[in-house]
């Protein structure tokens, strides 16, 4: 529907203008159709009325020379001899006058009356006898040439063949006969018919028009109207017009009795050479309404052309507008996009010099200059915005003050750090704020530093409106007019409370442990320091004390870390307890503490602290529900003979520690020079050992297990053997803890795994008696994520069943693994693992948790067996874990069985197999074969 908007001149200039030289065409159209049509009207008035008006005299001029004519024959014919001689018969006349009937065909009759008026001669015999005598022709025709009026033929009508049997009119010609003696003989007439003349009229008449033959009284003689009515009733005007006109002939314009308008030629009759007429008035009629018909199609024809020109116009006009508007509408269109805020807008340019284009530039500039100014002053607002924003908003105190220092303005943090609202600040001195804790001086330095540089920043203590005094960030700068002249201060206060109190707890966090509040590592790295530049300054000595909790990782497991962390602190506070102030307890993580003691006087001193630490420990913890009690294993170094640095000290110490755990913990131990050569030696060995596996230095050993009834080998011990290239055999019970230690374990661990596995696929592939192998897992190994799935994978990789692997666990791992390993022992015994429970009674397994395991077989340890015989305490356990083993349907296993006397014990108490020298020493899988293909051949 927009176009028809567009069509709206109210809406567009070009539809003004359109509609504008469209109206103007059709106006001009209308004007010239009417004067055009009048012009055509008075030229068709005029020549019509005027061929009207000659054509009207023409028939009068017909009329009249017949009648001349038709009175002159009729004279000639009076003078004729034998008319005039009254000798002459009425035949001979007869006959004369028939010729003369038949010159002229309109002749009705013609014929002579006698002085007496009676009817002499007569063509057709008409009328001879007859007292003709009232016959104006009769009458008047004795004097000289008569021509009469027309009447009615009352008589030959009736005389004369007439087969429609109407009425008919006549004119008279008559003329005198007088004889050669002058002596009157009568009159001889000649009737001519009426509708001659009205032929004549007819003649001259065209389609449409009218004629009429008047008498000299109006009286109508020929034409449309009844003869002989008075034209007077049905055109009195023009009657009097007639009569009143002085011309001969004319024309004019009227309005009948029949309510048209008629355009009227006339004549007036004047005779013909002497003949003067009978005063006949002709005239000539047509109704106007066909007379100006070529007028009115001119009009019409004109008007058509004027609507064609008048929508020719308006297109043009529209095309025109479309021009001119075109571009105006595109500027007016730009307009109105700027004015909704559409600012990149471009507005477009019209090409050339006329106005449209020089309209077009100026606009387009002045958008141009409207919008930068716009942007501008948008930037200035949102400059003004935002400095407004973050002055209003900003997380630091925002105060500015006058040149005589009196607040003018203070933004929200200012009040939400002092406590002051604006209004109670406003028109004072800064000075309200001051804590008291600077000097004069301090201030005087203050306003130096600020007006000499213009700036001042530093930490200032101010006071809160509470009184509550706070260290504040505070940079202050000076503003100024143009004369350097100081307008205004302006000071930005940051309230340091906060960060003041994050640094605190940041440098606690970074000295202090925070479950239990001791010094941490760090802290105790610093205080050792003092502690020894202390005791180097005054010789006096210094003891570092390494603690560590026994065990602590069962509680923690079992129990959960809440209860291990409480216990923590509980612990944290009784080794407090047991040093004195100016000694450090530390906590460096886990269950390990680190003591410093200063200013030793001896040895007994420290002795002294870590026994009272002991029993203290020792004594029950209530935490929560449980009643706990732990042990600690200690580790001493002296400064100085242990060490004169503080890492050396601390190395020391943990060594210490680890001879005291080694030594059966819950104990004291004082470090030995021997304690770090064995400590290097270690470190040397673990270093040999990552390189073992590439080098090939390790080997397994294969230990058979025997049935104790039947003698059969029934299973086998796998055993790892290193041959050390320079120490030469070196024991996994002594390189096995340091793999675990240092980490080796997990991939020695896969790699015995693994040569097992393949050793029994080699045997099977070769046709050898499999028997299951036992492999022995660390606790560091067990620890491992997915470690069931892991093995499981090694074992399919090789390609034998499960069942072919026995797993070895020793009972102190069960002490160190965490709560998850029976679920691992669980997922094992699914996958089809055979597990038993290596060096049993070596522990302190609680035989309530023993029932939960998955386990197959238990293992006697050998310390057990080695003094069975002998040894009565020995034999009952051994007897008593036999007995608790059948009872969990477990197989009983005798380890380090070297003699036939330890065999027939442990036969005696109904252990199921055992494996020691007395059968075979672990071999090499050479000999292991043996036994297989041994047992297989039996
Ligand atoms: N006196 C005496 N000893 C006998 C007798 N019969 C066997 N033995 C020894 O007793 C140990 C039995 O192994 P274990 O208790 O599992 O104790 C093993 C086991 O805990 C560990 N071990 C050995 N191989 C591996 C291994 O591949 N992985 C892991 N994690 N540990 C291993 O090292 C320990 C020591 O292994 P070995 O030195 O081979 O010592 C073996 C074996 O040689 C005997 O009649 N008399």
């Amino acid at each position: 529907m927009r176009w028809l908007s567009r069509l709206n001149p109210r809406n567009s200039l070009r539809a003004q203008i359109s509609f504008a030289s469209g109206a103007i065409a059709l106006l001009l159209s209308l004007a010239l159709s009417y004067y055009a049509a009048e012009n055509s009207k008075n030229q068709i008035e005029k020549s019509e009325g005027e061929s009207f008006a000659r054509r009207a005299a023409s028939m009068l001029d017909v009329l009249d020379r017949g009648m001349f004519e038709r009175s002159r024959e009729i004279q000639n014919a009076a003078t004729l001899e034998d008319i005039r001689d009254p000798d002459v018969s009425v035949g001979r006349k007869r006959e004369i006058l028939e010729r003369l009937q038949r010159s002229f065909n309109a002749y009705a009759w013609i014929g002579i009356c006698d002085v007496q008026g009676k009817g002499l001669v007569g063509t057709g015999k008409y009328l001879e006898g007859k007292d003709l005598a009232k016959r104006p022709w009769c009458s008047k025709g004795r004097d000289r040439a008569y021509l009469g009026d027309m009447h009615d033929a009352l008589l030959l009508s009736k005389l004369l063949p007439n087969p429609s049997g109407e009425m008919f009119y006549l004119v008279d010609v008559a003329a005198p006969v007088i004889d050669k003696q002058g002596k009157l003989q009568g009159v001889l007439c000649g009737h001519i018919f009426w509708k001659w003349a009205e032929e004549v009229l007819d003649s001259k008449k065209t389609p449409g028009m009218d004629t009429f033959l008047l008498s000299q009284d109006g009286l109508v003689l020929s034409g449309p109207e009844p003869a002989r009515s008075d034209l007077a009733k049905v055109a009195p005007l023009t009657l009097r017009t007639l009569r009143q006109s002085g011309q001969r002939s004319g024309y004019l314009l009227e309005t009948w009795a029949d309510g048209k308008t008629y355009l009227i030629g006339y004549a007036k009759s004047s005779g013909y050479r002497d003949y003067p007429g009978m005063g006949w008035i002709s005239l000539m009629r047509e109704d106007v309404t066909q007379a100006f018909t070529p007028a009115r199609q001119l009009r019409q024809r004109i008007l058509a052309m004027g609507v064609m020109l008048g929508l020719m116009f308006a297109w043009l006009g529209w095309m025109m507008a479309g021009r001119i508007a075109g571009p105006i509408t595109r500027i007016s269109q730009a307009a109105d996009k700027v004015a909704a805020g559409e600012l990149t807008y471009d507005v477009p340019m019209q090409q050339g010099n006329g106005e449209v284009a020089h309209l077009s530039t100026a606009i387009h500039d002045m958008v141009g200059s409207l919008t930068r100014e716009i942007s501008e002053r948008r930037k200035a607002e949102e400059g003004l915005r935002l400095s407004a924003e973050v002055f209003a908003n900003n997380s630091e105190a925002i105060v500015i003050t006058d040149a005589s220092n009196a607040i003018v303005m203070v933004n929200r943090a200012f009040t939400e750090i002092t406590g002051y609202s604006d209004r109670e600040v406003l028109g004072k001195n800064p000075r309200i704020l001051a804590s008291g804790r600077h000097t004069k001086e301090f201030y005087q330095g203050f306003f130096t530093v600020l007006h000499s540089h213009n700036q001042w920043r530093g930490e200032i203590w101010n006071k809160r409106k509470n009184g509550e005094v706070f260290p504040e960030w505070i940079t202050v700068s000076v503003l100024r007019d143009e004369r350097g002249e100081v307008t205004h201060y302006i000071a930005v206060y940051l309230d340091l409370s906060e960060r003041k109190k994050e640094e605190e707890r940041i440098q606690y966090l970074a000295n202090y442990d925070v479950l239990t509040g001791l010094p941490n590592r760090y802290l105790l790295n610093d205080r050792l320091e003092q502690g020894l530049s202390y005791a180097q300054g005054h010789q006096a000595r210094l003891a570092v004390m390494f603690i560590d909790l026994d065990h602590f990782k069962n509680i923690n497991d079992s129990l959960g870390h809440d209860i291990g962390d409480a216990l923590l602190k509980m612990v944290a506070d009784r080794l407090k307890q047991c040093l004195r102030r100016s000694d450090t307890i530390a906590r460096l993580g886990g269950d390990e503490f680190v003591a410093v003691i200063g200013d030793l006087n001896s040895e007994d001193e420290a002795t002294f602290i870590a026994e009272k630490m002991i029993a203290s420990l020792m004594q029950q913890f209530d935490v929560g529900e449980y009643q706990l009690s732990v042990t600690p294993s200690i580790g001493v170094s002296i400064y100085p003979e242990d060490g004169e640095t503080a890492t050396l000290l601390l190395r020391n110490a943990d060594l210490a520690m680890y001879r005291a755990k080694d030594a059966g913990r819950n104990r004291l131990e004082y470090y030995e020079a021997a304690m770090n050569a064995k400590a290097v030696q270690r470190l040397q060995l673990e270093n040999d050992l990552r390189s073992a596996l590439a080098k090939g230095q390790l080997t397994m050993y294969y230990q058979p297990k025997v049935s104790v009834s039947s003698g059969e080998v029934v299973g086998m011990e796998a055993l790892l053997r290193w041959s050390h290239p320079q120490i030469g055999f070196v024991s996994p019970a002594d390189f096995i803890p340091v793999a675990e230690e240092s980490g080796l374990i997990n991939e020695i661990g896969d790699w015995v795994l693994h040569q097992v596995a393949m050793q029994q696929r080699i045997w099977l592939s070769q046709g050898y008696r499999i028997v299951p192998v036992a492999v022995n897992l660390s606790v560091r190994q067990f620890g491992q994520k997915n470690f069931a799935e892991k093995i499981q994978s090694i074992v399919r990789n090789v390609g034998i069943p499960t069942h072919f692997i026995e797993l070895e666990l020793t009972e102190s791992m069960l002490m160190d693994i965490g709560g998850d390993s029976i679920r691992v022992m669980d997922q094992l015994n699914e996958a089809g693992f055979d597990l038993s429970l290596d060096d049993f009674g070596t522990g302190y397994s609680s035989l309530s948790r023993l029932k939960l395991l998955p386990m197959k077989s238990l293992k006697i340890d050998q310390s057990f067996v080695r003094d069975i015989d002998t040894d009565e305490n020995d034999e009952a356990i051994v007897n008593a874990t036999a007995v608790l083993a059948h009872a969990m349907e477990m197989k009983v296993i005798a380890e380090g069985v070297e003699t036939q006397a330890q065999l027939d014990f442990i036969r005696d108490l109904h252990c199921e197999e055992y494996q020691g020298y007395l059968f075979c020493r672990p071999v090499p899988e050479s000999i292991a074969v043996t036994y297989l293909q041994r047992e297989s051949a039996i």
